[in-house]
């Protein structure tokens, strides 16, 4: 049995590392910019002025007699040349509960599909991509390579005086998808902030105040909430991107375990007295990641189970755990009605999913939370035998599964969850048989890997 002071020094280990995962939670950056001059100064070096080539949009028009040559604008543009091309624009609709909806009180701007134009804006050679690699793709030994792909998506011009788009997440189009990039041409306008929030952290990009013609852009996870914010005059003229992630490489990346966060987990974890019986150490996640339809998942090379690219603090931490050599899960974390015995009140509480991919995923946001407590929940572990590293942060209400209310595009096949890391501690006693019934389904080989990325939607 533990005595008095074997549970004193591990409550120490423990809060310890609780404040220091509260504190490098911070130090994670959730969205990064940049911008690439457009002023054609013959002495600025190619570094300095990586957009040497005006920026060039192509598109089919909507009337077929009109000449391709009058289908053409260059970059920096103004109101008069974008006039065409605005004439053949469509209006730009956003996704709820699973349809598309055109709606101009949540989103009003004009849209082109990438069957219907082309580019010759290059986000990798423009440096973007290399940016984006670094500061929202976390480190990777060497001996991990990760594939990072950037599919242009929609062009979208946001007109003023009313040109905008409400609050909303990026609709995940594959468990690959981490993130999403806007990238804004020169073209005079005021207003129509991208304003990106996480965590209570806010950041506007307010590309309309540029003092001089440039290609500016910002990338983002896009499960952050964002909104394009009234355009009150001229025309933003944006190209969107998803962003997809693929590690290659198996091996848990050995250089994490050189800091103080992978000593402190180290100390925890190998004290003997910490967990004598087995359980899991849990952490509310810091992002939400795609949650899909088992079926979809067959339908695609994706393994059912398998874990999307983990962001920030969340790719740390199992990082640190798998490399110290512990198992680790991601379960979505689900918020659900239940009744007391003897109670007619019912109160929402927690409970983990078993899996991050169930069975009868449906366009319809309000079922898939009682889809999800049917489907698995009974089986699963209990939140109250998990010791948990920090709170789940969101109001009970809110610890729904899916919360793609809003998103930029309709989808049945993804939702995004709110999810914890489980890190599964042996304890003494407890069998180490790899298949002892820990109530969860095992993840597929060494995540975070996804054996085939299923790149695209
Ligand atoms: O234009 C922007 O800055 C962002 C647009 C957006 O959020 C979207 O298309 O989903
Ligand atoms: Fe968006």
């Amino acid at each position: 049995m533990a005595s008095d002071s074997d549970h004193d020094s591990t409550t120490e280990l423990l809060d310890e590392f609780r404040a220091i995962i509260a504190r490098s939670q911070k130090d994670f950056l959730f969205t990064c910019s940049g911008s690439l001059s457009c002023d054609n100064d013959p002495k600025a070096s190619e570094d300095a002025n990586p957009v040497k080539d005006p920026v060039t949009i192509r598109w089919d028009p909507s009337d077929a007699s009109t000449p391709a040559s009058q289908c053409k604008i260059t970059f920096p543009a103004d109101s008069e040349s974008l006039s065409a091309l605005i004439g053949d624009m469509q209006q730009a609709t956003f996704g709820l509960g699973g349809k598309d909806v055109l709606d101009e009180s949540y989103r009003k701007a004009l849209k082109l599909d990438t069957t219907a134009f082309s580019t010759n804006f290059c986000p990798y050679t423009a440096g973007i991509m290399d940016t984006v690699s670094r500061i929202l793709v976390p480190s990777v030994s060497e001996n991990q390579t990760c594939i990072v792909r950037a599919e242009l998506y929609k062009l979208n011009i946001y007109e003023g005086p009313s040109g905008h788009f409400r609050s909303h997440v990026d609709t995940p189009r594959s468990s690959s998808q981490f993130g999403s990039l806007v990238v804004c041409l020169p073209a005079a306008h005021s207003g129509g902030g991208l304003v990106v929030s996480h965590k209570g952290k806010t950041i506007n990009f307010d590309w309309g105040s540029a003092t001089s013609p440039a290609v500016q852009w910002a990338a983002f996870y896009s499960d952050c909430e964002h909104e394009v914010l009234q355009v009150l005059s001229g025309q933003r003229v944006t190209l969107t991107y998803n962003l997809y992630a693929c590690k290659t490489s198996p091996e848990p990346d050995k250089a994490v375990l050189n800091t103080p966060l992978a000593k402190h987990l180290e100390a925890l974890l190998s004290n003997d007295k910490f967990m004598p019986e087995g359980g899991f150490l849990g952490f509310h996640a810091a992002h939400a990641y795609p949650h899909s339809s088992r079926s979809f998942q067959a339908n695609t090379k994706s393994a059912p189970g398998g874990v999307p690219p983990l962001k920030g603090i969340d790719h740390v931490l199992w990082q640190t755990a798998t490399a110290l050599g512990f198992k680790c899960f991601l379960r979505p974390v689900i918020g659900y009605e239940a009744y007391e015995d003897g109670e007619d009140e019912s109160s929402i509480v927690q409970g983990i999913g078993q899996r991050l991919a169930f069975d009868t995923l449906g366009g319809e946001v309000e079922c898939l939370a009682d889809a999800l407590r049917d489907d698995y929940l009974s089986k699963s572990i209990h939140p109250e035998d998990v010791e948990w590293l920090n709170h789940c942060g969101r109001k009970n209400q809110e610890v729904a599964l899916a919360y793609t209310a809003y998103g930029n595009q309709a989808s049945t096949e993804y939702v995004y969850s709110y999810c914890a890391i489980l890190i599964q501690v042996q304890g003494q006693g407890s069998e180490t048989d790899e298949d002892s019934d820990t109530g969860m389904e095992v993840e597929p080989a060494s995540p975070p890997v996804i054996s085939s990325a299923p790149f695209g939607g």
